[in-house]
């Protein structure tokens, strides 16, 4: 997969994807991420890639045609098509769903805003879809963009060894993630669950559903409604609930 990403500060942008996960996923050329900057495609003297805002108000907007010439130069630079994200505090939530539907795409672009956006003319003409990582005003894109990058590259075929599978994370199957225990098996925090420690391997799973179910209903009940349970998970959530009270 290949994601290219406009933005002001593209040192700051391939940093966050050469770390970690990510960064192994392009070594093993499973990802590809570009930068691109639009004040390279700036035209005046001063390099404007911004402006004031039309009708008054505090701060400027980045104006049209670095952007426009710069998407060009972006789009023009590999033979897929391209799906164009904004990332804006206006945009669609980003949930795990839409991150594995964009991880499916061949290529996939991300605008990066700085300053109170961009020019709404652009973004009526060239932006796909518009995605907000959570509602909150950030001073620009990027971060939002890095999200993006990190939640889509770990998906990719390969990315992750058997060890980190993206299966068992959290929202993969519309749940919180179960708690996790490393060593000691006795610590002065406490000790680890007996089942975890059994190798009963059909008890260890039955306990880990149960946990993440119950997690889910205690922190997060609006996933389970959106998620419905079939009858043994509704029984094994209804297990933790008569635990829990007790
Ligand atoms: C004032 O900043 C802007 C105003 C308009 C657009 C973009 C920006 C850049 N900032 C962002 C970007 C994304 C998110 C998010 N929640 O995904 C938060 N802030």
């Amino acid at each position: 997969m290949r994601i290219d990403v406009v933005s002001l500060f593209p040192d700051f942008m391939r940093q966050c994807a050469a770390v970690g996960v990510v960064g192994r996923a392009q070594q093993r050329e499973l990802l590809q991420v570009e930068t691109w900057n639009p004040r390279d495609y700036a035209t005046d003297r001063h390099r404007s890639v911004d402006s004031s805002s039309y009708g008054g108000g505090p701060g400027m907007v980045m104006m049209i045609e670095p952007l426009r010439t710069t998407l060009a130069a972006m789009r023009a630079a590999a033979a897929e098509p391209v799906h164009l994200v904004y990332l804006s505090p206006q945009g669609t939530r980003l949930t795990q769903g839409r991150v594995e539907a964009l991880a499916r795409l061949p290529r996939i672009a991300l605008l990066c805003g700085r300053y109170e956006g961009v020019d709404e003319r652009l973004l009526a003409h060239e932006v796909d879809e518009e995605l907000s990582i959570g509602d909150y005003v950030l001073s620009g894109g990027e971060l939002a963009a890095a999200v993006v990058i990190d939640a889509v590259g770990r998906l990719q075929d390969g990315a992750l060894n058997d060890a980190q599978s993206a299966e068992q994370d959290s929202f993969s199957d519309g749940l919180l993630d179960c708690p996790h225990y490393a060593k000691p098996v006795h610590d002065a925090l406490g000790s680890v669950p007996e089942v975890l420690l059994s190798g009963d391997h059909a008890a260890i799973a039955r306990w880990r559903l149960k946990q993440s179910l119950g997690r889910t209903w205690l922190r997060r009940p609006d996933l389970l409604s959106q998620r419905g349970l079939d009858a043994p998970s509704r029984a094994l959530l209804d297990e933790f609930r008569r635990e829990h009270a007790s």
